[in-house]
């Protein structure tokens, strides 16, 4: 097994997916490049890497909500048999979203329904997305969406704007768990709360992982990826540079790219060093790796070639040709 494959039957399988926006002028941004992964069931992967880098446009590609000036290519199998990217809106709208893939959304309270209770939106969505009928039964099966969310019953009558945002968060996430989708996509689900609220959100959203649930979540928060995550995907500029399992991602022996070690290395927790410079523009990315403006360990092949993604890594210093060839043979083993 590669890190970038999990074995079994994938419940997402990305292949080389890439997002063009085509601006005015003929210039195009490459909002995501030959992405490559894949998600278990019960497996948690974070998607990581610094804002602007493509992670929602990832995101928005898988469910189909990307804006009508974008072009994508390559492939996303959900459940071993539906292509995400050639779906058809009338398919994602109708079979997809919330059925099969269940959003927990960025911002929460702006994705419920100011004029609308949680348990009136809870009702409805039970209505739409599952067979539940009679007032009675959709009630009960209402507040059973909210113990699960771990959303108080209490405040069921309540309105979105009367919610902290860690209740907010709490009734998104019941909304995402209706349909009963085998794949959990979180976008940033826990921007804007205290660190507490964090653990607490993402220690849910692992709970529903080890249901046999496959979540994808986007983070930029490398500290709630650490306490959830089964495997790391490091995004730059558009492109996965590495993916690793979590446990020796954050721990030892640390990651292998040069941008996934500066992202750690800058936390306030470990040496309090940002990476020097800033990305490059994505409508203007250089011919060889990305990084290699920003990278110490840059030579003169960085600038001119670009790293292909091998083994879970896209540098070119990663490993010595001994190493890969160990790692090679014991991952083919
Ligand atoms: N409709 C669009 N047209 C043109 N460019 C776009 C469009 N939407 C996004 N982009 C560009 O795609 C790039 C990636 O954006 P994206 O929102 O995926 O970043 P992100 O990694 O999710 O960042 P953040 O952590 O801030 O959410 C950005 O440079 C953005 O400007
Ligand atoms: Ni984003």
């Amino acid at each position: 097994m590669t890190a970038d494959h999990t074995p079994g039957p994938a419940v997402l399988d990305v292949r080389d997916l890439s997002v063009r926006f085509r601006m005015r002028g003929g210039r195009d941004i490459a909002a995501v490049t030959d992405a490559r992964f894949s998600v278990a069931p019960g497996e948690c992967l974070a998607l990581v890497g610094e804002s602007g880098c493509g992670k929602s446009v990832l995101a928005s590609a898988l469910l189909g909500l990307l804006p009508a000036n974008a072009q994508t290519t390559g492939s996303a199998v959900l459940g071993g048999e539906t292509d995400l990217l050639t779906a058809g809106e009338r398919t994602l709208a109708r079979t997809v979203r919330g059925r099969r893939i269940g959003l927990v959304p960025q911002s929460p309270a702006a994705h419920l329904t100011p004029v609308r209770t949680v348990r009136a939106q809870l009702e409805e969505t039970l209505r739409e997305l599952t067979g539940v009928r009679g007032a009675a039964a959709v009630r009960e099966a209402a507040e059973k969406a909210a113990a699960r969310a771990s959303f108080p019953a209490d405040h069921l009558d309540r309105y979105p704007h009367e919610l902290s945002g860690g209740l907010a968060q709490r009734a998104a996430t019941a909304l995402a768990l209706i349909g009963d989708a085998p794949l959990l996509l979180a976008d940033e689900p826990t921007t804007g709360l205290d660190r507490d609220l964090v653990e607490r959100t993402v220690d849910e959203l692992r709970r529903h992982t080890d249901e046999g649930r496959a979540l994808l979540i986007i983070t930029h928060d490398l500290a709630a990826a650490e306490r959830i995550a089964d495997r790391v995907a490091v995004m730059y500029a558009g492109r996965i540079v590495e993916i690793a399992d979590a446990g020796p991602f954050f721990g030892a022996p640390g990651p292998r790219h040069p941008y996934a070690k500066g992202l750690l290395d800058a936390l306030p927790e470990r040496d309090f060093a940002p990476i020097p410079g800033m990305p490059p523009e994505l409508g203007a990315l250089p011919d060889g790796c990305a990084f290699a403006a920003r990278c110490a360990r840059a030579d003169a092949r960085c600038t001119t070639e670009r790293p292909a993604f091998t083994g879970g890594l896209a540098c070119h210093h990663g490993l010595t040709g001994r190493t890969h060839f160990l790692l090679k043979e014991a991952a083919d083993a």
